[in-house]
């Protein structure tokens, strides 16, 4: 084997070097350096790691050629050809590479894992199937509660006339572990609230409930929207001062629950640490990556119930992992027997029985309260999800108040339109709040940071036509009503990757302003900022957790790797009245067909009813 990268690669291309000397070491520590199906495999995980799955799933890469160069002619030398799956799994049998075993990967079912990522994996199923206990409670009190939230009307036995949300709640009552799932608009956040109030209703104890987000602007749309859903119940509905009192008023984001250590992995809550609360509330869970959602798990108390929240058709997280899409399976499985009776007797529904393996923690909320049924946004996100590609492409097509499809053409007379409509009248207002808000109700999302069509590019050129709209000199930096996000974690300066902000002559001299709620700001000077970038354009993965009135999409000229039906989906629905879209019908159709998979043992290990088999 070459010993050094850069001879490496002459024969192996697009080898990172991170894979290679990974490769290396492991292959060094387990004393088999010559060893090259060891050397290949580990390369392998470890480039499967950086592109978002868990593990090296054998059957994907066996009997394939690797890092071939490929000349314009066809002409293909070098490369690495990977076994069959049964040579492959022959050969790491005589590793002892067994999870019991101490070496730094593991083998097991048809995965191969760096063992780091096999203990977080490990450490997930075992949460969930230890907090997967039923909670005995009063259930005429629930019934009670549940009447008093959703009403008395519940008894038909059609599927398509059961209230999910009066399910949910039902449900999560006797769990200690559940997962609510839903589009957008589909009530999560209303039932989540109701579920809430009914735990600390039926339970009658003063619970310490956290909520709890991924990112900080996905933890502040937590806090509103909690806020809304809270005030709307209390403005009908009668429970005691105890109950309004422990449904929080305010979510932060996971890293400020677990309290970061900075410039250290470990948190300051963890095992031997763990947190002091009762119920813990998880929304947006879908970008929760794998060692995240591990170490959450670890710092909990024995007896805390966890509620996730989310959307599993969304974008997985951006590190390893798809969590979420992995514990709440499409479609639901159905209910246990036990589980549908108990459900039917809280509810008056008749719940859905499955006779293979039930999935009683999770409910999926279909209904959308937002968007109305019969065309726009939720019908587009709809098809999107279904992988119909002609249906949504008519959608896209037909005239309509809430989505448009943009003529191709002149690009940058089209941005330039829509910066004058929803950019140039920001700088305007006296008011700087007025200005943020006027900001955050429009966004350019573009698939790709890089390319003509990516969001460097409209950046740079909405910034310029601005700045001509201003009389702003061409180089000038910074100006008034300029917008700005934060590209990095600043424990200094409280502000963090994903926050938005805009900059504002204040005090006779030019500032940054964040919104930090209820109709407040915080100041900075611009040279204690952390780094930032302008952010009239933002990729699709950076408006996770937020949701604009009007949205323009701007996809690339041609098919990228990155495209992929989840990646449209989560863009579609980050728009709550108006959607305008700009690619190609080539593009479009290419990109839905393509899903988003990622590699796991989730799924399996909690759900799949054969027994796991040890070769080793
Ligand atoms: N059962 C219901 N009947 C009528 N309106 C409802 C119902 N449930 C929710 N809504 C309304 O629908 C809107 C969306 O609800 P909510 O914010 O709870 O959804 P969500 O799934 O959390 O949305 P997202 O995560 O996309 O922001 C809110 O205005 C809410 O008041």
């Amino acid at each position: 084997m070459h010993n050094r990268y850069g001879d490496f690669i002459s024969t192996y291309s697009g080898v990172k070097e991170i894979d290679y000397f990974l490769a290396k070491s492991l292959a060094d520590v387990m004393n088999r350096a010559d060893d090259e199906l060891l050397f290949f495999s580990v390369l392998a995980c470890s480039q499967a790691l950086r592109e978002g799955h868990s593990c090296l799933q054998l059957a994907e890469w066996a009997e394939t050629t690797q890092w071939e160069q490929v000349t314009e002619d066809d002409i293909r030398t070098g490369g690495y050809q990977f076994p069959s799956v049964v040579d492959w799994e022959q050969h790491l049998s005589l590793l002892s590479i067994a999870p019991a075993s101490t070496h730094p990967i593991v083998y097991e079912c048809g995965r191969l894992y760096l063992r780091r990522y096999w203990h977080f994996e490990d450490e997930v199923v075992n949460a969930i199937k230890k907090y997967s206990h039923e909670v005995s409670f009063d259930h005429s009190r629930a019934s009670h509660a549940l009447a008093q939230l959703f009403g008395h009307d519940s008894s038909s036995t059609h599927s398509a006339d059961i209230d999910w949300q009066k399910v949910s709640v039902a449900n999560a009552l006797g769990k200690q572990f559940c997962i609510v799932t839903g589009g957008p608009g589909t009530g999560k956040t209303t039932t989540v609230t109701k579920l809430l109030v009914a735990l600390c209703e039926v339970f009658d104890e003063p619970f310490i409930i956290k909520m709890v987000a991924p990112t900080g602007k996905a933890a502040q749309r937590l806090t509103e929207s909690i806020g809304n859903a809270k005030a709307q119940l209390q403005r009908q509905h009668e429970f005691s001062e105890q109950v309004w009192s422990s449904v929080p008023d305010e979510a932060m984001t996971i890293h400020r629950l677990l309290g970061v250590i900075p410039r250290h992995h470990q948190f300051r809550f963890n095992e031997s640490n763990r947190l002091s609360l009762d119920i813990l509330l998880v929304d947006e869970a879908s970008m929760v990556d794998l060692p995240l959602m591990a170490r959450l798990f670890r710092a909990l108390p024995e007896h805390a119930r966890v509620i996730l929240l989310g959307d599993s058709n969304q974008l997985p997280s951006v590190a390893a992992g798809s969590v979420l899409a992995d514990i709440a399976p499409d479609p639901h499985p159905g209910y246990s027997k036990s589980n549908a009776a108990l459900l039917n007797a809280l509810t008056g529904y008749s719940i859905p029985v499955t006779t293979q393996t039930s999935v009683d923690h999770l409910t999926k909320l279909t209904k959308s309260y937002r968007f109305k049924d019969d065309g726009g946004i939720g019908q587009l996100a709809k098809t999107i999800i279904t992988g119909d590609i002609k249906a949504s492409w008519t959608l896209l097509n037909e005239v309509s108040d809430e989505l448009s499809l943009t003529p191709q053409g002149d690009f940058n007379g089209w941005l330039k339109q829509l910066a004058e409509s929803y950019y140039f009248p920001v700088s305007q207002p006296k008011d700087v709040n007025v200005a943020l808000q006027q900001f955050s109700g429009f966004r350019f999302l573009a698939a790709t940071r890089g390319g003509e069509r990516g969001v460097d590019a409209i950046n740079i050129a909405i910034d310029r036509a601005i700045k001509r709209h201003l009389s702003v000199p061409i180089h000038t930096l910074y100006y008034h009503g300029c917008p700005i996000m934060i590209n990095e974690n600043s424990y200094e300066t409280g502000l963090f990757n994903g926050d938005i902000g805009i900059i504002w002559r204040h005090e006779d001299r030019l500032q940054a302003a964040f919104p930090v709620g209820d109709g407040e700001v915080r100041w900075l000077s611009l040279s204690r900022l952390p780094s930032f970038e302008l952010v009239y354009a933002m990729t699709i993965h950076k408006t996770q957790g937020s949701e604009f009135n009007r949205i323009a999409i701007v996809l690339p000229e041609y098919h990228s790797p990155i495209l992929s039906r989840e990646l449209i989906y989560t863009g579609v629905t980050r728009a709550k009245n108006g959607l305008e879209i700009n690619c190609t019908k080539h593009v479009w159709s290419k990109s839905i067909k393509k899903r988003v998979s990622r590699n796991s043992g989730l799924f399996d290990k909690l759900y799949r009813d054969k027994p796991q088999i040890d070769l080793f």
